[in-house]
């Protein structure tokens, strides 16, 4: 085995975004993974001591261990690893840096540079990838009243979720998040840059994998009232020569769009609908949850950060 092998520490390695993590990681030949013996998985002085001997460590946890586990990181000083956290405890806090790498110019070398990335949520990866070139453009105001509608596979949920479905208890199709304070919605608001907080109202459907991420326009209510195809031309340009967003004109979806197209890949596809006479549009986000919304996303910060080339 090369000495130059780069080493990983998943912490939470039996969970959803864990295991797809170390599926992602098994093809890479310039990284290994280093694994704590089952029983061990929660023990926080076992957890501690495999960190000190990786390069970087993934956070596979519920927000109140990723936040100890954080902790027991802090406590090894210059010792600590690399951290990418996968929860949703750093998304917005100070000295993380955000792991969507395509959010502006320049934001993937702050992501190579950093000690301590936050991997994005599914759903916001679909809402800020919409609105943020939008916003930077001039296109969208900043305080534009905003809805993001979405639909999840019910992996999304984690393995109690994925357990509902898969035992037939839970139903076909369910709106959630209407209480409005759904835990996506201060990253969506920061890195959209929005000055007013947008309605989210997602969904989860009784698909395994995929998501639409839309978001309806009043294009007359657009500053410079553009056309629909101003919003494209806006999103290509920001995406021209990216390697997993693409912006797909929408004419050939025929008015309808199927979620589950991009699993498995760490793909995420944009369309502008919309129709100049009405005024409308809508903003389409595809992606696969455990994709570019999770587990290929957090890859992707990894090969990043670790100074591997774009897979
Ligand atoms: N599923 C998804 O699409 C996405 C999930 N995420 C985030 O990733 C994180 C993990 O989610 P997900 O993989 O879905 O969740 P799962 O429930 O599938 O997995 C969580 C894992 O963490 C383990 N765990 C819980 N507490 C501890 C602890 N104190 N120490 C060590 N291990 C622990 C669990 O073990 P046990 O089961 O034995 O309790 C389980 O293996 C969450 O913060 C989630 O928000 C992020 C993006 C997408
Ligand atoms: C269907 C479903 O329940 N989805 C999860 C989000 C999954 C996800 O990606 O959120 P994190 O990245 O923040 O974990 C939810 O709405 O809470």
């Amino acid at each position: 085995m090369s000495q130059n092998l780069k080493s990983i520490f998943i912490d939470g390695e039996a969970g959803t975004t864990g295991l797809g993590i170390r599926d992602r990681l098994a093809a890479v030949p310039e990284l290994t993974v280093k694994s704590i013996a089952p029983e061990k998985r929660k023990d926080p002085a076992a957890r501690k001591e495999m960190m000190a001997g990786v390069d970087l460590v993934v956070l596979c946890l519920p927000d109140d261990a990723a936040k100890e586990s954080v902790a027991l990181a802090d406590e090894l000083g210059d010792g600590a690893p690399k951290i990418v956290d996968a929860a949703t405890a750093h998304r917005v806090a100070p000295g993380w840096v955000y792991g969507f790498a395509e959010l502006a110019p320049g934001h993937a070398a702050k992501i190579a540079n950093a000690n301590r990335v936050s991997n994005p949520g599914c759903y916001p990866t679909g809402g800020i990838a919409l609105l943020r070139p939008l916003v930077d453009a001039g296109l969208l105001a900043q305080d534009h009243p905003i809805t993001v509608n979405a639909v999840s596979g019910y992996s999304g949920g984690g393995k109690s979720m994925i357990e509902a479905y898969e035992a037939g208890t839970a139903p076909a199709f369910e709106l959630y998040g209407l209480g409005l304070h759904h835990k996506h919605l201060p990253e969506l608001q920061e890195y959209a840059r929005l000055t007013r907080r947008p309605i989210f109202v997602p969904s989860v459907g009784n698909f395994r994998q995929g998501m639409l991420v839309s978001i309806p326009l009043h294009l007359d209510l657009l500053p410079g009232k553009p056309k629909a195809a101003d919003l494209q031309d806006a999103l290509a340009e920001h995406y021209a020569g990216s390697t997993y967003v693409s912006v797909v004109p929408a004419g050939k979806a025929g008015g309808k769009l199927e979620p589950e197209s991009l699993n498995d890949t760490n793909k995420l596809e944009l369309r502008v609908f919309g129709d100049d006479t009405l005024k409308q549009a809508v903003l389409v986000a595809k992606l696969d949850n455990l994709g570019k919304g999770a587990s290929g996303a957090a890859v992707q910060n990894i090969r990043l950060m670790l100074g591997l080339a774009e897979a």
